[in-house]
């Protein structure tokens, strides 16, 4: 299957265990061309597992994996997929020229190292010992070995780790450049502002599940990603919560102050226009009312606490 068209990447039902430790767990996902995707999750939720599993370093216990409709090695030997791993040191004693030539040369469809070296900003340091880098310097001798041939898929986990910040926005120029040219890119980070602001999807894994799928607006949105808190006097008559809680958008609620006295609302709610205007053709009289936005990374706490909330639940009742 070409990369234009149909699936980069799939996975269908995948679990994988560590001996108790289930690391993956169910996962279904189709990754398509040209998508820039950022899979996030707390520590231990199965970012790197999945990614291992996708490279084929790792096998699943149940469901498939495939890369461009086949077996991951076998995409991954025709030079489809360029890979940016946390794990493995570089080899040492080497200059980062004659790597990164060594990488261009051995890959079936490699590029020019100079072109590599000046895609991944590291002219500059061609002539350096690979051993005798900074972390940050380290990271993108990782990322010119990822985009040293011309992939379709480019998998990163947790690239900018140890980047400052100018090599950080480097960084991710070049990874938009890799996007518009049509390759996808997928990346496991644990910086949302990242997630927020490159990828065009967002998945969230929790316990090796998939607990979100979607844009970061559609992430937030569904977290309530906006919070609408106002004040209700006692003279304006009393407060109905059943109301309140109806509204269109309302994904939280949470009233305080005495029935007698004023009471604060604040409300979590997935469309705030939709919520306000209903509030007044209700015939609410809300005082000091503010619309603040939530970012990202309050959604993502939010969406990953509300999971840990579903599964004690489950797991009392399961007692
Ligand atoms: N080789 C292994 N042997 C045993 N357990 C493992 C192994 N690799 C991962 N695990 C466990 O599997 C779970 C998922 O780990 P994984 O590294 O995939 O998560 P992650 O989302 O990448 O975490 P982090 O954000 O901390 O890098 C964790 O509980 C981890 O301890």
């Amino acid at each position: 299957m070409s990369a234009g068209t149909g699936e980069v990447a799939a996975f269908r039902n995948v679990s994988k265990s560590y001996g108790r430790v289930r690391a993956v767990d169910g996962l279904d996902l189709v990754l398509r061309p040209g998508e820039t995707v950022a899979l996030l999750g707390p520590n231990g939720a199965g970012k790197s597992s999945s990614l291992d599993l996708l490279l084929g370093l790792r096998e699943p216990d149940d469901g498939t994996v495939e890369l461009f409709g086949g077996a991951p090695r076998a995409a991954i030997e025709a030079g489809r997929v360029g890979a940016m791993l946390q794990s493995g040191g570089l080899m040492s004693d080497v200059k980062v020229r004659e790597l990164v030539a060594f990488a261009c040369a051995v890959h079936p469809r490699g590029h020019r190292p100079e072109e590599v070296l000046e895609t991944a900003g590291i002219t500059e340091l061609a002539d350096r010992k690979v051993d005798k880098l900074s972390g940050g310097q380290e990271q993108r001798v990782r990322f010119a070995l990822a985009v040293a041939g011309a992939n379709d898929l480019i998998v990163l986990d947790e690239p900018t780790t140890g980047m400052d910040v100018s090599v950080r926005q480097r960084f991710w120029a070049a990874m938009r450049a890799q996007a518009d040219a049509g390759r996808t890119v997928l990346f496991a980070t644990h910086y949302l502002e990242e997630a927020d602001s490159v990828a065009d999807r967002v998945l969230v894994l929790h316990r090796g599940r998939l607990i979100a799928d979607g844009t970061s607006a559609e992430i937030k949105a569904r977290a309530g990603a906006r919070r609408i808190s106002f004040d209700l006097h006692p003279e304006d008559g009393p407060v109905d919560e059943g109301l309140l809680r109806a509204l269109p958008g309302v994904v939280g609620l949470d009233v305080t102050g005495r029935p007698d006295a004023v009471r604060t609302v604040r409300i979590r709610s997935a469309d705030a226009d939709a919520d306000v205007a209903a509030l007044y053709r209700a015939g609410l009289q809300p005082r000091g009312l503010e619309v603040t936005g939530l970012g990202l990374e309050q959604a993502f706490l939010t969406i990953t606490g509300e999971q840990d909330a579903v599964e004690t639940l489950e797991t009392e009742s399961a007692r």
